[in-house]
């Protein structure tokens, strides 16, 4: 994926808020890149447009070689289900369907047969734990439970490139560092790129490359070079010199 010059502006004229200016960056086959950066810097604003949720006021967003600009409606709607996951802090998930339902959802709209319906079920429900929930409906889950359910639908169609807001933000950190090392796991062994907004050192240490955000720019960028350990001390240094680097748990395992 290739960004160029994205610049995004709300607001009307006697009241502009520039959330994005000239931002350009690359997200290679098996990246997993973080964004992280102060309160208001711009990281939601540049996931959502980099995964095609909104359109910036001018640059261009290509993933593979099609520009993302030109779809619409149902094509931009299928390039969506087929090619990107989605992890978002509100989870969307459908509460009138059962857990298992909403798992396997962009698999039925993909008409995928139904013996790898079931085994992608399988795989993705083993993994994150949820095999015991599949019956329940989303209101009789806890909001981890629901942040894992989110994950899983996201995962079951094994997505060339997953988008993550804050996806450890509900988790006790047993629950995150499992779901962080699934998707490690996954990136490393299907290539699946990765592009996770976080404000936690701990959950950022798990990237491979961190770029920071502040008014809306690129501010500066850092890569994994060494443990996780090393690296997770380079970005709570980095979270101190960018300033308003919100809450972080300690890293408590190593790498
Ligand atoms: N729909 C909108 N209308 C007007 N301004 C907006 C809108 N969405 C975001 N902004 C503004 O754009 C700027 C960037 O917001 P954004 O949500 O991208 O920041 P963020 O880095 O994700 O912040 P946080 O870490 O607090 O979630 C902020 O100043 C915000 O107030």
């Amino acid at each position: 994926m290739t960004a160029t010059h994205l610049s995004k502006i709300y607001g009307t004229t006697l009241n502009l808020t520039k959330a994005l200016q000239n931002v350009s960056l690359n997200v290679g086959t098996g990246e997993f890149l973080g964004i992280m950066g102060p309160s208001g810097a711009g990281k939601s604003t540049l996931l959502n447009i980099l995964s095609t949720l909104d359109q910036p006021t001018s640059g261009q967003v290509w993933i593979g070689d099609q520009d993302i600009s030109q779809l619409r409606g149902q094509q931009l709607a299928s390039f969506r289900r087929k090619e990107l996951g989605f992890i978002f802090q509100d989870f969307n998930l459908l509460e009138a369907l059962t857990v298992e339902e909403n798992i396997i959802l962009p698999l039925t709209f993909n008409k995928t047969p139904a013996q790898q319906v079931n085994a992608e079920l399988s795989r993705v429900t083993t993994v994150l734990n949820l095999t015991q929930l599949l019956q329940r409906y989303p209101a009789e889950l806890s909001v981890g439970q629901r942040q894992r359910v989110a994950a899983a639908r996201a995962l079951v169609v094994k997505p060339k490139i997953l988008f993550a807001d804050e996806p450890t933000g509900s988790l006790d950190s047993y629950s995150a560092t499992e779901l962080l090392q699934y998707l490690q796991l996954l990136n490393q062994s299907s290539q699946m790129a990765i592009v996770m907004v976080t404000h936690d050192a701990f959950t950022a240490s798990f990237c491979k490359r961190i770029l920071f955000i502040k008014d809306g720019q690129i501010f500066s960028e850092i890569v994994r070079k060494n443990s996780r350990q090393e690296f997770f001390d380079r970005i709570m240094d980095m979270q101190a010199t960018i300033g308003g680097g919100g809450k972080t748990n300690a890293l408590q395992s190593g790498s």
